[in-house]
């Protein structure tokens, strides 16, 4: 199992009580899975849990079993976890080493302390660059970067470790819908090559729903329901923001004037309401 969770509740240093579970869940057979929460859900830190930051970079008290890969987190280094496990926030800039002059430097620093032969680091850097549509911006010193270049160099990097599992913590926040599509869609390629898997923490429905199949709920760090995307859907869009035409879809499923699945991209909610309207 990539990711086992039972029974897993988490209260941070200083705090009284869980802010996070008690949560359950695996993980299913595809290559993305999607945790949609509004803010103060607590995304951000099951992703921190999942990376094996507690308890080095993530102190408190933490109950139940949480393994990613089998490993017990808590029981392994941090170091150890990074090797397969690598996780991308929300704020490029805080995800720069800050000791590199170039954007080539900045990717070869995890495969180096993997203490990987020379060509093979080469390779992988062409490959992150590759993946990112990043080749532009090779020989930039990072902290010339914009925002979103220096999301795709963050992602780069982290592909530049081959992660098994890469958890995406709101990592596309500054980039154009178009770049993000172009993103997810190299990801997929990746993931399916590698036999990567590929967990989107998310406030939005979109672009998530169009990548992943299966999704769960979090408020206040519990799980308010989990399932494939139609299911979650109602209760999801609680919780999360979407774009106008899913509010309609919303709207008409509560006076159930919706039959059938909940669509999860554009050309699929088109369909849908030629479908169940056009002839009205
Ligand atoms: N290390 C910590 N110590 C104490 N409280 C924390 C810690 N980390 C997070 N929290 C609190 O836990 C709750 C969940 O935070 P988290 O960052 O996981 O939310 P989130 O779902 O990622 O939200 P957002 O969408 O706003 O980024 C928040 O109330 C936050 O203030």
């Amino acid at each position: 199992m990539v990711v086992t969770l039972k029974d897993v509740t988490f209260t941070p240093r200083g705090e009284d009580k869980p802010l996070l579970g008690p949560l359950s869940f695996t993980l299913p057979d595809d290559p993305f899975f999607v945790i949609y929460g509004g803010n103060g859900s607590g995304k951000s830190l099951l992703a921190q849990l999942l990376a094996g930051w507690f308890p080095e970079q993530l102190t408190g008290n933490l109950n139940g079993t949480l393994q990613i890969f089998g490993q017990d987190i808590g029981q392994t280094p941090l170091s150890t976890h990074a090797a397969q496990t690598q996780l991308i926030q929300q704020s490029p800039l805080l995800q720069l080493s800050g000791c590199t002059f170039s954007v080539e430097e900045e990717i070869a620093f995890g495969p180096e302390n993997l203490a990987l032969p020379p060509d093979e680091i080469l390779r992988r850097i062409n490959e992150a660059l590759n993946i990112t549509h990043s080749q532009h911006l090779r020989t930039r010193h990072p902290s010339t970067l914009s925002g979103g270049e220096a999301q795709r160099v963050v992602l780069a990097c982290a592909l530049a470790m081959r992660p098994k599992l890469l958890l995406l913590d709101e990592a596309f926040s500054r980039l154009t819908p178009k770049a993000t599509a172009q993103l997810l869609s190299e990801l997929r390629s990746y993931a399916l090559h590698y036999g990567c898997k590929i967990i989107l923490f998310e406030r939005a429905f979109l672009p998530a729903a169009k990548y992943c199949f299966q999704a769960l709920v979090l408020k206040h760090g519990q799980t308010l329901i989990q399932g494939s995307i139609s299911q979650v859907f109602q209760i999801a869009m609680t919780q999360i923001n979407a774009p106008d035409a899913w509010q309609v879809v919303q709207l008409l499923s509560t006076h159930h004037a919706w039959s059938g699945e909940f669509p999860r991209t554009e050309s699929e909610l088109i369909s849908a309401f030629k479908e169940q309207y056009a002839d009205l």
